[in-house]
């Protein structure tokens, strides 16, 4: 009777009806978008959880390390532009006292006040400590710490004098640890703050010529991640910047030292002004985004290397798990070309040696 091919077609005729078979991988399709779909939505119904609020910089008090020159200068004009106050920190007096009259012309009321003070942020903690201190007496608790005082140095690995590799690491890394150790047990204390540590394109990839500056930028990166996960609970959210190349005074001394390789793969992402990088920084410190990027590959390299960072949107997240394969794909091009460009020079380099030699 099992035998019977007339009751098998009878039971894959009831099974799987000719008419809707065909349609059988369609169907599979939408049940599995509308799982993509549901998934979807149900992160943006628990996005406010993820994404902080904004914070208010009319009346905040922002505090700019290296804001006297460059970058920092720049975030201290866009703050007050907000309606912030601010504090200025850096060494050179006569700097600060030019930068302060440049901020002042941007006031928005005439309650704000710009307030200098020169100190250098990458030697004495408690010397660092006692001055945000004086600044918290006169303006009130910071609201939002700018750690952007830094330098750059470049050159090959073996040519950059060891002490460097000290004084980078003492100025970027410990120059931000310690003004942002000055101010975090208050924002606990008041359950708010913004913390805005100034890294590099070059503190996401290793280049050719920033072996001691490289190191320094990434080192920030471990540090933010790190303290993110201890204040969030306390409502701080602490912001990443990774600037390309910016036309400032740091860049001009920069370029006078720069290995052509470092140029040559620097001019990839090429160069910004400071305004516009200091726009992008202080709209992301004011949504508490973590990760903050300028131009298209700040974007890319900021995708590729998010790792286990935090997110501060859905958009964020969603972006980066389907970005980062072809991200990946386009970066490797891009380390070839890099690659290339260092052959190059070498090839170049030691072509005109032998010319030398045989004069
Ligand atoms: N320009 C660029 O291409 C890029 C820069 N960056 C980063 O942005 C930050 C700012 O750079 P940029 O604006 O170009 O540089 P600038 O040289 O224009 O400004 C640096 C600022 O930091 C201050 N500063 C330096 N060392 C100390 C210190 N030990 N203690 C206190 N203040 C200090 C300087 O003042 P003073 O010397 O008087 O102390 C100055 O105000 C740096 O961290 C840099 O690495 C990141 C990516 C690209
Ligand atoms: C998908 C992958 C995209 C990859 C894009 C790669 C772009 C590399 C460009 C690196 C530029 C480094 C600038 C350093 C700026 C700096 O910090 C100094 N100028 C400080 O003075």
């Amino acid at each position: 009777m099992s035998s019977d091919p007339g009751w098998s077609s009878a039971v894959s005729a009831w099974l799987f009806p000719s008419s809707w078979w065909p349609l059988l991988p369609f169907i599979m399709l939408l049940v599995a978008a509308a799982f993509v779909v549901a998934f979807v939505l149900l992160l943006y119904m628990i996005s406010p959880l993820i994404s902080p609020k904004p914070l208010k910089l009319n009346g905040a008090h922002v505090v700019v390390t290296g804001g006297s020159s460059g970058i920092g200068k720049s975030i201290a004009i866009e703050c007050y532009k907000q309606g912030a106050f601010i504090t200025l920190v850096a060494r050179d007096e006569s700097k600060l006292v030019q930068a302060k009259k440049e901020v002042e012309k941007c006031a928005v009321n005439d309650k704000q006040v710009v307030l200098c003070i020169s100190v250098d942020v990458s030697k004495d903690y408690s010397q660092v400590e006692s001055v945000i201190k004086q600044a918290q007496e006169k303006l009130g608790p910071v609201d939002m710490l700018v750690n952007c005082a830094g330098t750059a140095v470049s050159g090959k690995f073996e040519e950059v004098d060891v002490e460097r590799f000290r004084s980078l690491m003492e100025v970027n890394y410990l120059g931000s640890v310690y003004p942002t150790r000055a101010v975090i047990t208050t924002m606990k204390e008041r359950r708010m703050g913004r913390v805005v540590f100034v890294s590099s394109q070059a503190g996401q990839i290793g280049l050719f010529g920033y072996t001691a500056y490289s190191a320094s930028k990434f080192a920030l990166r471990g540090l933010a991640e790190a303290l993110q996960m201890e204040v969030k609970p306390y409502n701080i959210y602490v912001t990443v910047t990774y600037p390309p190349d910016t036309d400032t005074p740091c860049l001009t001394e920069e370029n006078k030292t720069k290995p052509l390789e470092t140029k040559l793969i620097s001019e990839t992402s090429g160069v910004c002004q400071p305004e516009q990088v200091a726009k992008v920084i202080v709209k992301d410190a004011v949504q508490g985004n973590f990760n903050s990027s300028v131009g298209p590959d700040g974007y890319m390299l900021s995708a590729l290397t998010c790792g286990m960072s935090p997110v501060t949107s859905i958009t964020e997240g969603l972006q980066q798990i389907v970005t980062m394969g072809l991200f990946r794909t386009i970066a490797l091009f891009y380390l070839g070309s890099f690659d290339s460009i260092v052959r190059r020079c070498m090839i170049q380099r030691e072509q005109s040696k032998a010319a030398d030699k045989r004069e």
